[in-house]
């Protein structure tokens, strides 16, 4: 698939000194939707302000949509829409009025057609006449993200879209987001939940320290680094767990119910048919076996810390 947005080599240094990105390189395809990750600090700001064009880099180059963001700033930008975390309107400002504002903000002709087509995709349309001081939060949200839209970009940058908002406001903007994705707009979020990333993203790029450590297919990226934890659901409980078992990474939880051993997926030998083996050996019994996947949190904390460590 074409390439909607490339960075190369990018890097930026704030004046204080502080090397904020070190040579990121990155291609997002066009109709993906991307999640960057990374602790606080990590340079995730500073990289999505430099492709919106809000801060200037030291070094590299960024195009977007094939506009270079230095060189053709309103090419580039224009083909952007950013859904900021911050929350910022006119308080008495209608609805309809202050996305037709963002329009015209591009140097756009006003298309009332678009602009209902937006309200309407984000269920905004019976608001279109409401103050903003009459909508709820997640409705002020999905406000910005009609802002973002009023001008037809291709990418819509999504900056801690979830942030400080309820579970079921987050689903239903994972849901909304899904949707979006549909109309063809290319989606880059960034997020501390992994989850989100973890629901949404088709890849998942992780910024440590100004470097971009690792970027995969999500899917991929779970099972390549993946572990994975087998539950063995006893037939009887057990008191502590025998000292026979203390070759295996094993835990006994469910108050003596369960043992759970876990595996690395890329091992020659995972030690799971020695570990029954040896079950067997003992007279343990089980009723039931089950493995699972680890999420993308262990993962995402398992390689900032490996980061960390060297
Ligand atoms: N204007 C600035 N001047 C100096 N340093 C800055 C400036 N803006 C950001 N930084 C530093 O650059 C680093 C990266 O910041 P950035 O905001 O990009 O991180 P982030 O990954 O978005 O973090 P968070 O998840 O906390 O929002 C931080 O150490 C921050 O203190």
């Amino acid at each position: 698939m074409a390439s909607i947005i490339t960075v190369s080599g990018l890097t930026k240094s704030y004046a204080s000194g502080f090397q904020a990105l070190k040579g990121v390189d990155l291609e997002i395809e066009e109709g993906e939707i991307f999640a960057l990750l990374g602790p606080n600090g990590a340079g995730k700001t500073t990289m999505i302000s430099i492709i919106c064009g809000n801060v200037r880099p030291t070094g590299g180059k960024v195009t977007v949509a094939g506009h270079d963001i230095v060189r053709d700033y309103r090419g580039s930008r224009s083909a952007i829409g950013l859904v900021p975390q911050e929350l910022h309107t006119d308080a008495f400002e209608r609805v309809i009025d202050t996305v037709r504002f963002s329009r015209g903000l591009f140097g756009k002709p006003r298309n009332d057609a678009h602009i209902e087509k937006v309200l309407r995709d984000l269920s905004l349309w019976d608001k279109r006449n409401s103050k903003m001081l009459e909508l709820s939060g997640g409705m002020k949200r999905r406000v910005m993200i009609a802002k973002a839209l009023s001008h037809e970009p291709r990418v819509l940058f999504l900056d801690e879209p979830t942030a400080g908002v309820d579970v079921e406001l987050r689903r239903d903007m994972w849901k909304l987001i899904g949707e979006l994705r549909q109309t063809g707009v290319t989606i880059i979020l960034t997020t501390h939940y992994i989850e989100e990333a973890e629901e949404m993203a088709d890849r998942v790029g992780v910024i440590n320290n100004g470097e971009l450590i690792l970027v995969e297919e999500k899917t991929a990226l779970m099972k390549k680094l993946g572990k994975k934890t087998l539950t063995v659901t006893l037939g009887e409980r057990l008191e502590r767990l025998p000292v026979e078992l203390g070759d295996w990474d094993v835990a006994l939880n469910a108050d003596g119910c369960e043992i759970e051993y876990v595996f690395d997926t890329r091992a020659e030998r995972t030690g799971v048919s020695s570990l029954l083996r040896k079950l067997g050996d003992l007279g343990i019994g089980y009723k039931d076996l089950n493995t699972q996947q680890s999420s993308l949190e262990d993962i995402f904390v398992s390689l900032v810390h490996q980061e960390k460590a060297a």
